[in-house]
């Protein structure tokens, strides 16, 4: 038979869909698919496999190398994942937003081995945007209530972008800094090896107040590793010309006193994190530094709470526990968890990912808007060139075999 292959929107799927599952063990009404056995990629997936090598010290992923898997870059890990994979002989593959967090050479890469793939077995792609799908997806199908209730012929599916409008301008808070040591951060010829593998270098990098910067360079190139000696503690921080709020870091000020000043976002912060909390709840917290609410917050810190979820259009879902709303909306509650405060520094690790073109729009206005409407340093990072978003400079770095070189464009 001519392969049939399969392409579902990931926002059609609900928070706590069971539609995948239900495919894998044979509940579903997909013909070529009667009687075959599935196998799942995703990152999900991939984290228990990585889980289980740390915990029984195997080496399921990584069989051929000695490097720990997390060490390796999204890409390095989405291809030992792929092998992994296939040597379970599956007949068809769900490949759940297989693109994310890979940068454009990886994406290249990972399409083009799924392409080959799809001559032997069925596909199922789940997708976020558009120019994400398979070139060899013929037939998109459309779910309602975790069921498949029609498969679309790919040529007559309508991909469309509706616009979405905030509702007044960034909310003012009354804890917000009223002097900020300048400049925010500086790197002055900062070099990192990690097992004899130079990962930066000679890093010169300034961020003052009130710009808007966006961080990019491919899978690997060392962004996580620039975040973690501003946000985290990563020790090669330390004896290094690395000034935080006009402190060289590791002279005085602790992590949390940099942390205080920081409102940090990452899409991963919902997964540490299992107790239930209302979207008004998280919003709230931002002003502790604490992923949910516990303590009772202030009159002034209610109604501060209450302008973001105006402001997010989000009044019907304030009550409602965060794990049940759509991805979209859990990213604007937990960019305005990190912004509720106003602080100096605003950090966005990663914030488009896993995002519909619809979720991908709105979240990038919310960014924009951020860094025109306050006073707060904006700082987004990104693994690819984002088309709306409008910062002021770009920090590029540029992978080299003597570690990345960064380099400051003015956009
Ligand atoms: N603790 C560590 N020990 C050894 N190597 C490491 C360690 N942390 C990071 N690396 C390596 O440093 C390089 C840069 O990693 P980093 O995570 O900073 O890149 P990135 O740009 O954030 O990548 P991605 O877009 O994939 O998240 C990679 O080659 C990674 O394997």
């Amino acid at each position: 038979m001519e392969n049939i292959h399969f392409a579902i929107n990931n926002s059609a799927l609900l928070p706590k869909s069971k539609l995948l599952n239900n495919i894998l063990n044979g509940k579903h009404s997909l013909e070529p698919l009667k009687n075959k056995k599935g196998f799942l990629f995703s990152y999900s997936v991939l984290e228990k496999l990585m889980d289980n090598e740390a915990k029984h010290h195997t080496k399921t992923l990584t069989n051929k190398e000695n490097r720990n898997i997390r060490s390796l870059s999204s890409g390095e890990q989405k291809k030992a994942l792929l092998n992994y994979v296939m040597l379970q002989n599956p007949d068809f593959l769900i490949l759940d937003s297989p693109f994310d967090s890979l940068d454009a050479t990886s994406v290249i890469a990972l399409k083009k081995r799924l392409v080959q793939l799809s001559s032997k077995i069925n596909i199922i792609q789940i997708f976020n945007r558009e120019e994400e799908v398979l070139p060899i997806i013929t037939h998109v199908l459309e779910i309602e209530n975790d069921k498949i209730i029609k498969e679309i012929l790919i040529e007559n599916y309508n991909f469309k972008i509706e616009n979405f409008v905030f509702n007044g301008e960034i909310p003012k808070s009354s804890t917000a800094y009223k002097t900020i040591e300048s400049p925010l951060i500086s790197f002055k010829n900062v070099n990192v090896i990690y097992d004899e593998n130079q990962i930066l270098n000679n890093i010169n990098w300034t961020i003052h107040q009130n710009e808007f910067w966006q961080l990019i360079g491919p899978n690997g190139s060392g962004k996580s590793t620039i975040l973690s000696m501003i946000y985290g503690n990563n020790v090669k921080a330390y004896r290094q010309d690395v000034y935080l709020f006009g402190k060289k870091k590791g002279t005085g000020e602790s992590v949390w006193d940099i942390k205080r000043k920081i409102g940090y976002f990452s899409p991963n912060i919902l997964e540490l994190f299992h107790r239930k909390q209302t979207v008004k709840q998280m919003v709230i917290s931002g002003f502790y530094d604490s992923v949910g609410l516990y303590k009772v917050p202030s009159t002034l810190q209610n109604a501060t709470a209450e302008n973001w979820i105006k402001l997010l259009n989000l009044e019907i879902d304030k009550d409602i526990a965060i794990q049940n709303i759509s991805i979209p909306k859990q990213r604007l509650v937990l960019i305005a968890r990190a912004m509720i405060k106003n602080p100096p520094l605003l950090i966005l690790d990663e914030p488009l990912i896993n995002l519909d073109e619809k979720g991908t729009a709105i979240v990038v206005a919310l960014i924009n808007k951020i860094a025109k409407e306050s006073n707060t340093t904006v700082l987004f990072v990104s693994h690819r060139i984002v088309k709306d978003i409008q910062p002021d400079f770009t920090y590029e770095l540029t992978p080299t075999k003597n570690g990345s070189l960064g380099n400051v464009k003015k956009d």
